[in-house]
């Protein structure tokens, strides 16, 4: 894809695929055409519906594949509700973040007081637990059996999914029975979620008729309830399917972006003392305060995500009719437009000295950087994790974007910091591979193993 987009210089260009064909733009003008499409020609929700396969993997849950026909509720719980009270909930993240490592690598330790784990499954693991605190609180969060189940779950999604893309139509309803039945995990998933989203409906019934006063909890199982499109009249089953597909939205993504910063932790070792510097001062307590800040460790993560992005696409969209962008180029009906993300973030022209990391290449000119650390400056200036930009599609390339950033920029440093502040890490084997290619994604391989020595020891 990546030399594709060097020999197109800017025009659009085709990669086909067992499932579909693809058709890459990267201008301006097309990115333009592409947010202004209607409705009923270009789908986001379509081409997200063959990624997550949700007829096998989600109970037979469908959704429409025209955005905002079943309201766009989900953007306002995940974008604004959950960024508002991220300052109230951030003090009990940062426990959560503390009491998941402290379990999670109680059992690893190494006569010298070290401890070894494969970094992606124990980064999965945490931010599984810390994932279950922001949807479900303390009722499900807190329920081991609950948490392993969900997490198990996620992992059959991802793999569900992507057999299914490639399954031919007529095998896919033999094959996704297969996936459906498996231990009934589904069935018990949703079982559980299901109940809590029952009890929390009678409970609001019953807060709106004066009869209870205690508040609702500040989770996102309340907030997907307060948001359903009232006119629809949702009832538990279908906030239950919006709660699960928001789950997978989340913790696949997070988990993946935090692996490959925890790497880059191990391989830029210069980085580590002023990151160290910056969480102990002043900055960490406004950060805690108000949500911002942290200059050095947002550059960092965000240098991360654009040094080993974890999808060689972004912005996604499905032709429900011939679609043509006004240069004559044309998206068949089934075929995706999307945007070559990795390419971009390697193009010199957009990020200068693109190959290097440059830890914090996105600081403010202000920021408190020593000497010797290397920052190359970007053309546009400085620019935070969760912006959005022209160049920077990790996030989606405008009309959707992810309204996750907020949440998913304080768990990842609420991590990092953790991990930052209390361990000295280190590749097992620095050769080990760490990123594995499947298609158009490029995961962490999970059984990479990263050295834990605690701080003090
Ligand atoms: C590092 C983590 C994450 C990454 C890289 C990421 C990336 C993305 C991308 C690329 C899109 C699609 C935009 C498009 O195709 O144009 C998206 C959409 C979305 N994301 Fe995220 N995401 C992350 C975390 C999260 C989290 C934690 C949540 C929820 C708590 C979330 C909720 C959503 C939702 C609801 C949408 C659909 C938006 C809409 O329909 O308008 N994401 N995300």
């Amino acid at each position: 894809m990546s030399a594709e987009y060097k020999k197109a210089k800017g025009a659009a260009f085709s990669v086909a695929a067992p499932d579909h064909d693809h058709v890459f733009i990267s201008s301006k003008q097309h990115l333009k055409e592409c947010q202004k499409a209607k409705k009923d020609e270009l789908s986001f929700l379509a081409a997200t519906r063959q990624m997550f396969q949700p007829t096998y993997t989600m109970l037979g849950h469908n959704w429409l594949d025209e955005r905002g026909a079943e309201g766009i509720g989900y953007v306002k719980a995940v974008g604004t509700l959950l960024p508002e009270r991220m300052r109230e909930i951030m003090p009990n993240m940062r426990f959560n973040i503390k009491t998941s490592f402290n379990r999670l690598l109680r059992d690893q330790c190494n006569p010298d007081g070290s401890k070894v784990m494969p970094a992606p499954a124990l980064i999965k693991k945490v931010m599984c637990d810390l994932n279950g605190y922001a949807f479900f609180g303390s009722e499900l969060g807190q329920d081991k059996a609950f948490m392993e189940t969900v997490l198990e779950y996620n992992e059959l999604v991802v793999i569900a999914s992507e057999v299914l893309r490639i399954t031919p139509t007529f095998l896919k309803g033999w094959v996704g029975t297969f996936f459906r039945d498996r231990g009934g995990i589904q069935a018990r998933v949703f079982k559980m979620i299901n109940g809590v989203v029952e009890t929390r409906l009678r409970e609001k019934a019953d807060r709106e008729a004066g009869l209870i006063d205690t508040p609702a909890p500040s989770d996102l199982v309340t907030w997907t309830i307060d948001t359903a499109p009232t006119e629809l009249n949702w009832g538990a089953r279908r906030i239950t399917y919006e709660v699960i597909a928001l789950w997978f939205g989340s913790l696949h993504a997070l988990s993946a972006t935090t692996s490959y910063a925890l790497y880059d932790l191990c391989l830029y070792k210069e980085y580590l003392s002023p990151l160290r510097e910056e969480l102990s001062s002043e900055e960490f307590t406004n950060f805690m305060n108000t949500t911002q800040g942290l200059p050095l460790l947002d550059s960092f993560i965000k240098e991360s995500t654009r040094h080993n992005p974890m999808e060689a696409m972004s912005g996604r969209r499905q032709a429900l009719k011939d679609f043509y962008y006004s240069d004559g180029t044309k998206v068949a009906k089934g075929a995706w437009t999307c945007v070559p993300a990795k390419a971009i973030l390697q193009d010199e022209q957009y990020f200068p000295d693109a190959l290097r990391f440059n830890g914090f290449r996105f600081v403010p000119h202000k920021a408190n950087v020593p000497d010797g650390v290397r920052k190359a400056l970007q053309p546009e200036g400085p620019s935070k994790l969760t912006d959005i930009s022209p160049h920077y599609h990790s996030w989606g390339i405008g009309s959707v974007v992810c309204p996750g950033r907020f949440y998913a920029s304080v768990a990842m440093k609420l991590v990092l910091e953790h991990i930052v502040q209390n361990y000295e890490v280190e590749l097992v084997d620095p050769k080990a591979e760490r990123a594995s290619i499947w298609r158009s994604y490029v995961l962490p391989v999970e059984r990479t193993k990263v050295r834990f020595t605690p701080r003090s020891a």
